[in-house]
């Protein structure tokens, strides 16, 4: 059995408005594609996977929000970027 550390690795989701930021960071929540509205501020939530621990950020990606998103990078570790292709 795993045992899941407690140290926390901080995760920033950012990237345009529609990309699929909320619908990623619910899946992997959830396990299933939920429906979501347009984020306004952000959406935190802890994701276990395996033995780590994250806690993953989901910022509104809409023009009026970007210029808020480098508040959010303080301590992070990992920042993934979508795209709406
Ligand atoms: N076809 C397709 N649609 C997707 C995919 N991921 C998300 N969507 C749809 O795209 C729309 C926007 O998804 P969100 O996850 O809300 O997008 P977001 O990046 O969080 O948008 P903001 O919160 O405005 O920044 C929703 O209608 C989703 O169902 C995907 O992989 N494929
Ligand atoms: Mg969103």
């Amino acid at each position: 059995m795993l045992t899941v550390t407690a140290l926390e690795h901080k995760l920033v989701l950012v990237g345009l408005d529609n990309a699929g930021k909320t619908t990623i960071l619910y899946q992997l929540l959830l396990g299933e594609a939920v429906h979501t509205r347009p984020t306004i501020g952000s959406n935190v939530e802890e994701v276990v996977w395996r033995n780590l621990r994250f806690v993953m950020w989901d910022l509104g990606g809409q023009q009026s929000l970007r210029s808020a998103w480098n508040t959010y990078y303080t301590n992070s570790e990992v920042s993934l970027f979508c795209f709406n292709i």
